[in-house]
């Protein structure tokens, strides 16, 4: 609920400072939306450091994530491009800090988490996402709700071979 509050927060002032209405009605309290907090736990993977053993590259689905981490593993990409030919910079820890990644309508970084250390890594990330029947148009001018996309992009997070949904993952449509 906090982190709710907090996120519609950020996006007003995110909203009065861009001079554009990013909440635009569009999380209605008293509406169903796919808004949820996940609980990510990644094995110890001692062969795979510095690869993308822990969370493939993607854009985050909805208006805003706040993240919470202690451990490192989180890349943003600098230069965009493919995930093999991308510039990965780490973003470190803070302890008592959260990552705010805006989501779609903002442009979010394309980003993963590659295994650095030998312990497991924990993160717990909230979701802050429009109503389910929330409508906007993609880069194609076709219209989406908010739940469909949802659900198109988390297909696309199950497909086994990332490079095939490729464009998706990186929030390209
Ligand atoms: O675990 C992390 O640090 C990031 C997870 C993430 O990017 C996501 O779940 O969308
Ligand atoms: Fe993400």
């Amino acid at each position: 609920m906090e982190c709710n509050r907090i996120g519609l927060m950020i996006l007003g002032c995110l909203s009065k400072t861009l001079d554009c209405d990013l909440l635009e009605g569009k999380h209605d309290p008293n509406k169903q939306s796919t808004s949820a907090t996940a609980l990510l736990h990644y094995p110890v993977q001692p062969h795979n450091v510095g690869k993308s053993g822990g969370h493939v590259a993607h854009t985050d689905v909805g208006s805003l994530s706040i993240l919470f981490s202690y451990q490192e593993g989180l890349q943003i990409s600098r230069s965009g491009g493919d995930e093999a030919d991308a510039e990965w910079l780490y973003i470190k820890p803070k302890p008592d800090y959260a990552v705010i990644n805006v989501g779609h309508k903002l442009k979010s970084s394309y980003h993963r988490v590659v295994s650095v250390q030998k312990e497991a890594r924990a993160s717990v990330i909230y979701f802050l996402r429009p109503q389910m029947d929330a409508t906007f148009t993609d880069k194609e001018g076709k219209e989406w709700t908010s739940v469909d996309y949802h659900d198109m992009k988390f297909n696309a997070f199950r497909h086994d071979k990332a490079e095939e949904v490729h464009d998706i993952l990186r929030g390209d449509c």
